[in-house]
Parts: structure tokens; sequence; C-alpha cells
């Protein structure tokens, strides 16, 4: 218990306030004790006897790792009375009452009970993410906390949102404002902005905060796995030419959202005695987590964003600089155990005049087909376009996801979900990676399509973050910049036979099962092996076993009658234009 957290100063207040109204907006400064003392206050007080008190995430390493510390802070273990549930990843038991889960798992936990009735309390923490998942459940929670039988308490918690807004939202629910933080943290702005060299900028200032300042570890915030790869590559190179006794040692740890679960938590493991860390991360570390002994964050102020283009119908990662509430919660993940300093790579200016004060909800930039299949499939007769939405995505992107679902086969020309679209929802997948499984299932090539869609699933593929143009390239550097020669040659061939990325992974995965899974290999080839465990789970054999069990894709199977399809096919193609 943590009694001198500005929370839990004020916890009667919280507690009255949660138990007088349906909905309570709460914000109080990063490191304050939301995530990990609200959950507390309310199983303590008894909040928790009717049901579990469920409490969102945007990301699974927080969701992992708050609840895991919060368990600690119980004296129990993980999976007893606080547990987690994350896509692909549960500890949860009949004795569990504090559940973490990231925001998407809610979602499908409300397909099974859209009323969602294993909870008393749901807390939707780090609201001002405005990740679509976490816009969805604004919606439906608002309308279930007023229809459920059973009473649902739900608590809106952030360091930075605009209450006003929420509260009008909400049926102008109460706003508590909690003052007060455990620790400074000075912010320094740097004297121009390093908008092209940003990774070497943010090394240097890490390679001075270890030769000038005092212990305490340093968090790098960096926009992708290639940047950290490089930025750890060089930190490396630096670290082991400086003069001994320079400096003390050092300890460089990536962390990135394609890294396997265990690998990501060695941040969470306190380092060795007197060595200094430096984390280098994307910004899976932006929000909720602490990492213990973080004293120096360096901020570069960029992030790579998903956004949605209409003309081609896909989404794109696009490096823009970051909002001002991105800037903030960056900086809070220093002064949590101690105070702390927040180097800028930008300047004061830069972040008054020109950064966006809140980030763009990824509504209004991204996709919105898993979104839409999924309104679709709740049994509420949800009008996508007229849904309850706190700011509703462009009528253009909606109706581009009706017509790609359309084309998918997953609604019909009335805009219901079709018995295929059924099928699709229920695989935790991409709705075309669904749909590729259902077809292979019908035309018999199921293992090798999932291998397809296991790979697809997972992020990064070339070493140094190339993409396969790499192959081609006919550097020196061949080990160095992405495998050997004849590693490349190989990949080449892949390649070449010209039949698509699909294809080509697939091809890729057998050459891989043919080298027993070996390391040296995907060295060679310029492969992250990272990609395959992450792709793959434990191993190939088990990410199967587990694939199928959650993709049910043949005993659901329906044929569809060639004819209907056609004329379906037809009638709504001209319906859609
Ligand atoms: N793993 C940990 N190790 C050490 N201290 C921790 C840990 N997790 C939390 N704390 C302590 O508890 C405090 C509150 O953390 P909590 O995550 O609840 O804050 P928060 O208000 O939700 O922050 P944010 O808005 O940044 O998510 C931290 O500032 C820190 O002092």
């Amino acid at each position: 218990m943590e009694p001198r957290l500005p929370v839990r100063v004020v916890a009667g207040k919280v507690l009255n306030t949660i138990r007088q109204h349906p909905v309570t907006v709460i914000i109080a400064e990063t490191g304050s004790g939301k995530t990990t003392q609200i959950s507390q206050i309310l199983y303590e007080a008894g909040l928790g006897r009717e049901g579990r008190i469920g409490v969102t995430q945007p990301r699974r390493v927080a969701a992992v790792s708050v609840a895991r510390r919060v368990a600690e802070e119980r004296g129990g273990r993980v999976g007893q009375e606080v547990g987690y549930a994350v896509r692909f990843e549960e500890r949860v038991s009949t004795q569990t009452v504090i559940k973490y889960l990231t925001d998407g798992t809610l979602l499908r936990e409300c397909l099974e009970d859209p009323e969602l009735n294993q909870y008393s309390v749901i807390v939707l923490d780090e609201a001002h993410e405005r990740s679509l998942n976490t816009d969805i459940l604004f919606g439906l929670l608002k309308r279930l906390v007023y229809v459920r039988a059973k009473p649902l308490k739900l608590v809106i918690t952030s360091a930075t949102l605009d209450g006003d807004k929420f509260s009008a939202y909400f049926n102008n629910c109460p706003v508590l404002n909690i003052p007060g933080r455990c620790f400074d943290v000075q912010i320094i702005h740097a004297a121009e902005n390093h908008e092209q060299q940003y990774v070497q900028a943010a090394v240097d200032v890490a390679l001075d905060i270890h030769v000038s300042q005092p212990p305490g570890d340093v968090l790098v915030f960096l926009a992708g796995q290639a940047d950290i790869e490089k930025a750890v590559a060089a930190l490396t190179e630096a670290v082991a030419g400086m003069a001994e006794g320079q400096c003390g040692d050092v300890m460089i740890l990536p962390i990135y959202a394609a890294m396997p679960l265990e690998l990501q938590a060695r941040v969470f493991a306190p380092g060795p005695a007197g060595c200094r860390r430096i984390i280098v991360a994307t910004n899976i570390a932006e929000t909720s987590v602490t990492v213990d002994g973080v004293t120096y964050v360096i901020d570069p102020g960029v992030v790579k964003q998903k956004r949605y283009n209409p003309q081609t119908g896909l989404d794109s990662l696009e490096l823009v600089p970051i909002s001002r509430v991105q800037a903030v919660q960056r900086a809070g993940r220093a002064g949590r155990t101690k105070p702390g300093k927040c180097f800028r790579l930008y300047t004061r200016k830069f972040f008054e005049r020109d950064m966006q004060v809140l980030t763009v909800p990824e509504i209004q930039r991204t996709s919105l087909l898993t979104a839409v299949l999924y309104l679709k499939s709740l049994d509420l007769q949800v009008d996508v376009l007229a849904f309850d939405y706190v700011d509703p995505p462009e009528p253009a992107a909606l109706e581009d996801a009706l017509r790609q679902l359309y084309v998918l086969d997953a609604i019909d020309a009335g805009g219901c979900i079709s018995p295929r679209g059924r099928q699709m929802v229920a695989l935790p997948l991409d709705p075309s990676l669904a749909r590729m499984l259902l077809a292979a299932a019908q035309l018999g090539c199921l293992p090798d399509a999932l291998t397809v869609a296991a790979m697809l699933s997972a992020e990064t593929l070339f070493v140094g973050g190339r993409g396969p143009e790499a192959a081609s390239m006919q550097s020196d550097q061949a080990g160095k910049a992405g495998g050997t020669r004849e590693g490349r040659d190989e990949l080449q061939a892949l390649m070449a036979e010209g039949q698509g990325d699909h294809i080509m992974f697939l091809r890729l995965y057998q050459a891989w099962d043919q080298s027993g899974w070996s390391a040296s290999w995907c060295k060679s080839m310029g492969v992250e092996l990272t990609w395959f465990y992450q792709s793959f789970a434990a191993s190939p054999a088990d990410s199967r076993v587990f694939l199928s069990r959650v993709c049910p894709v043949e005993a659901a199977w329906e044929i569809h009658k060639a004819s209907v399809m056609q004329n379906q096919g037809r009638s709504l193609h001209g319906g859609f234009g």
C-alpha cells in the first residue's frame, strides 16, 4: 500500500463519488496512483464483492506490469486476488477480484457476455490515449451502466483529459480533479529542434547523462524498432569506446511491442547494483508503466502513428510529432520513485506553439474495419453511422469500412452481419486475415494459411527495419546490414517466385522450419528471430494448436452456395457503386 500517493490521500472522496454516481471521471497527475490505487481502494471498500473490478489499459505491457505491481503490493501473486488478461495470455482465477486487461480484451469479452456480468466496476484508464478500442468502449459502457439490471460503475481516469467534454458526454457526471504529485520532474528543452537526426541526438544526450549526471536509469523514447536497433548499436559502440574509469557500468535494454512479453518484462526487473540502465523504448512505455529507477527521460518528440488513407483503403505508419499530452506522459515516466529530469529534444517554443494539444483520436485516423465488424456483431442493432461516439469518425471512413466488409462477405446487402461475418469476428485477427483463414479452411489449406496469418500478425520481419528490398542490396557489409550474401540470394529467390508477400512468407517459414528453427539461419537471411518467436509464441507447433483453438474455422464453416454469393455480389456491387 502507498499511503502517500495523492490518490490515497483522497481515497474517501474517490470512494464516495464512485458510490454515488454511475459514472465518474478522475483526473490526477502522472504517478499519483490512478492505475495502481483506485482498484485497491474500491476493493478494500467491498466494491468487488458483487463482481470483479476491471481496469483497462491500451497496451499489453502496461496491463501485465501493473497487475504484477498491484499483486505485489497486496502481498500475493498474479493470478490470485489480482490478475490480468491480454490477447493470448490470461492469469485469472476464481479468486481474482482485481483484473487488469487491455481494452481489446474487454471488447472481446463483450462478445461472450454483452452485459459484462463478471464486473461490478470498470475503470477505463489512460482515457486520453483515445485508442479506437477505448472509444468504442465509451459508447458501449455508457449505455450499459443505465440498462444493466445488476449495478455497474464506470470510472474514467487520466492525467490529461478534457473533463468538461467527458462530463457532458457522460450525462454531466462528476469530475474529480485530484491535486498533487509525488516527485518533481525538471523539464529541459533543447535550444533547437532535432527533427531529422533525433536518433543520434537522443544517443548523444543519453551518453552525456551517463558521464555527467548522478546515478539513475535513463528512458529514451524512439519511434520504432528500427530506430531502437540503431540507437542500441550506437550506444553499445560508444560505451565500448569509453576510456576505463571515465564512467560507471551501463546496461542497454530495448523494449518494443514486437518483443515477446517475457523479454519486455526484463526492463521491470532491477538492474545490477552500481550499473546505469539505458532503456530504449517505443511509446509502449509512454503511459501507465513505472520502471523503478528511471530518473532521466529523453523525449525526441516524435512517434509513428497509424493513419488511414481513404484512397488506398489502408493504414500506414507515419512519423509525426507527438501531442502535448504525450509529452506530459513521457515526462511522467520520471519522478515516480524519486525526483527526475526530462530532456526534450525540441524547443519550448515548439512545445507551446506548434505541438497539437491533444492526440487525434485513433477512431478519426485509422481503418474502421475491425471496429465496424465488431459493432455489427453485437446484438444491439447498432447503427454504426449513428453510434454514440465521443468524437465521431469521418462518414467516408465508415462508409469505406462498410464497403470493404461487404466485399469480404462479412455483411449482407442490408448492412447486417452475415454468418461468415460472425465467424470472422470470433477470430481475434484483422478481418482480412480472418477471411483468409475461413477461405483456407474451405479450400483445405488451413495449416499454411495459419502460418501466414501468424507471420502477418507480427510486426517486424527484417533486421534493421529493412523491407525485402534489403535482399537485393549488393552491400559488402552484408551481415551488418541484413544477412549474408548467400542469405540474401536465397531470400531473393523466394521473392522471385513473384507470388506475392503471403506466399513469400510461407516459403520463408518453410525454409526456417527446414533449418531446424536455426538462429544462425535467421541471421544469414537478415530475418529477425524475435519475429518468428512473436509469430509463433513458444514454437510453431504450439502456435498452430493455439490458433486452431482460437480459430475454430473448420468446425464453424458453412459453405455458401456459389449462386447466392454471385447474386449478392451483383446486387451489392451495384448498391455500393
Ligand atoms: N513497479 C513499481 N515499482 C516501484 N514503484 C511503483 C511501481 N508501480 C507504481 N509505483 C509507485 O506508485 C506510483 C503510482 O503509480 P500509478 O501507475 O498508480 O500512477 P498513475 O497515476 O496511474 O500514473 P500514470 O498517469 O502515469 O499512469 C508511482 O508513481 C510509483 O511511486
